[in-house]
């Protein structure tokens, strides 16, 4: 798959460094920051566009990327990718990339600060002297030395917030689901679940994305049961701490304050949370520093430069199978894993949903390889079936769509290889057999018919079966001739049960298969 980035517009103020980079690179820029506002204009516009950057505030939604007929990819100066319909991309195929490390600094530090001007009234002090008061009674603080903290989301910020506030003498619980007791010790958090973590914190800040677990994480049961006085921080997304519910809390005393740097609606409509004297807020300043705005513009225009140029895809929230697609390691397995879906899907009458693959890696340096060999099998196998655009981005969606149910397998041992399996209800089982030798892609079996010399595949391929005959070749190369193309290659195999098969490469595909049917038992052009 070969990006072609040729347009890329910008819909949200990110810094010049993006704009200097892909300039630089070849690549014409619109920055157009109106747009993220004008939804109508938006839709006409981004047809214009191989690719499209924002942050936070464009909402890229399913009809915007459908509009986008030459789109390909879609960048996210930042880390959460909530604004965009990461699913409607990937059906369409178009590869959503964010920069998740460039912002964490920032939002840590952020997170730290909103604590800590929480807990000593520092806005309120402000805004009472910008009044001409001098409220020193009013403003009483705490301290957070000997507080308890604890912190939802252990990922790159939850950390960064921990290490922090343990310098100031606080005791750091937190939890998160992928992440184990063991690990969590390492960052002196002592790791709990949840329903332990809410009587023992005086403060909980979270640091998750916005997914259906997460939505109303800090719910009105949490706080029923949380210690009386609670203070809130959420520097992550609007949404995991339920307003109402935190309302509600500040008003009975059940929080004793709240930090808020995101909103369920931004800018927020629940005006009386953000009027509430307990409640400290920012507008979505988190990552909003010079440091974290110039890394994350240079990096996202510098991803978009590489993937262009078949680089790497770093990045890339979507397309696993693209990622490894462009590492030199990976590429000729990825041609393999495609070609053999190809001709899997000669071996059964039609691709549906009576359809099974299970997809076998051998070998220790194939381990993990399996995540992206299936989106590839899966796009050779239906790349006959899918002519809307099947890539490494959006094949395992069109599976699903399909019914084709897809298992992966790795077994260990001292040869790397790619086994795939082809069964349909009712069936014998197919199975194909290859290896990557150098940048070549390498089939040693079809369907217990073995190539003593291997196969190599690509290209246009004329596929035939039947009995060894010494006759059949000469009658398949004269139609091939006399279909107008011609012959790159041929590799036969052992025969099997009175079958053995046939590889042709061709130059050009052939318009016709009839004048070969009359000769073989069943022949396919595939491309490879
Ligand atoms: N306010 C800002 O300007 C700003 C800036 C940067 C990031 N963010 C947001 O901060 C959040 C965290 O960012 P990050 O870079 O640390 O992400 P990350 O991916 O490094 O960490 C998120 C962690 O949350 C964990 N998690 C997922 N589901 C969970 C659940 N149900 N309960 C507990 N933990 C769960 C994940 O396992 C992961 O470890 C994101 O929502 C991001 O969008 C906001
Ligand atoms: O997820 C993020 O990276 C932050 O929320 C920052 O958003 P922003 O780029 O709109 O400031």
């Amino acid at each position: 798959m070969v990006l072609t980035l040729r347009r890329v517009l910008i819909t949200d103020e990110i810094a010049q460094q993006c704009i200097d980079i892909l300039k630089r690179n070849g690549i014409e820029v619109v920055k157009n920051t109106a747009l993220a506002k004008n939804k109508g204009q938006l839709l006409n516009e981004i047809k214009e566009f191989d690719g499209l950057v924002v942050r936070s505030g464009t909402k890229v939604s399913a009809d915007i990327i459908n509009a986008g007929s030459r789109l390909q990819i879609i960048g996210r100066a930042g880390t959460g990718v909530d604004n965009i319909d990461c699913e409607a991309a990937t059906r369409k195929g178009v590869i959503v990339m964010n920069t998740p490390g460039g912002n964490t600094m920032s939002a840590a530090e952020h997170t730290c600060a909103m604590m800590c001007a929480m807990t000593r009234h520092i806005p309120q002090g402000t805004e009472s002297m910008r009044a001409g008061r001098w409220d020193r009674k009013k403003y009483m603080g705490s301290e957070l030395y000997g507080k308890t903290l604890a912190i939802i989301g252990l990922g790159r910020i939850g950390r960064e917030v921990a290490s922090r506030m343990q310098s100031f003498g606080m005791t750091t619980i937190g939890y998160d689901p992928l992440v184990s007791a063991e690990e969590s010790a390492e960052f002196k958090i002592e790791w709990m679940e949840l329903e332990k973590i809410w009587p023992l914190a005086d403060y909980v800040t979270v640091h998750v994305p916005l997914i259906p677990p997460t939505k109303n994480l800090i719910s009105e049961k949490v706080f029923n049961i949380a210690k009386k006085g609670v203070r809130i921080i959420n520097v992550a997304r609007g949404g995991i701490v339920d307003e109402s519910a935190l309302l509600e809390a500040l008003n009975n005393g059940q929080c004793g304050g709240a930090a808020l740097d995101v909103f369920l609606e931004e800018p927020p409509t629940n005006k009386d949370l953000i009027a509430h004297p307990l409640c400290i807020s920012t507008p979505h300043l988190g990552a909003s520093t010079v440091e974290a705005q110039t890394r994350v513009a240079e990096e996202i225009a510098q991803q978009f430069v590489d993937a262009a140029e078949g680089k790497e895809l770093i990045g890339a929230v979507n397309a696993a199978a693209l990622s490894n697609a462009l590492s030199e390691a990976s590429k000729p397995w990825v041609a393999l894993g495609q070609a053999m879906g190809a001709l899997a899907s000669t071996l059964v009458p039609t691709v549906n949903g009576d359809t099974q693959l299970q997809i076998i890696t051998q070998g220790s340096s194939m381990k993990g390889a399996g995540a992206y060999l299936k989106s590839a099998v899966l796009m050779g196998l239906l790349k006959v079936q899918v002519n809307n655009g099947i890539n490494l981005v959006n094949a395992p969606m069109f599976a699903k769509d399909n019914g084709v149910q897809a298992k992966t397998e790795h077994k260990e041992g001292s040869a790397s290889q790619l086994v795939v399996i082809i069964q349909q209800n009712g069936l014998a089982p197919h199975q194909l057999t290859g290896h990557a030798a150098g940048s070549s892609a390498i089939l040693t079996e079809m369907s217990g018919c073995v190539f003593p010399n291997g196969c190599t595949l690509g290209g246009n391929v004329l596929v035939y079966t039947g009995p060894y005959s010494t006759q059949t070749f000469p009658t398949v190369a004269a139609a091939i001739s006399q279909g107008g193309s011609s012959i790159t290659s041929y590799s036969g195999s052992s025969e099997q049960k009175g079958v053995c098969y046939s590889l042709v490469g061709l130059e050009s595909p052939l318009q016709n298969l009839d004048a070969i049917k009359q000769n073989v038992n069943s022949v396919h052009q595939v491309s490879l």
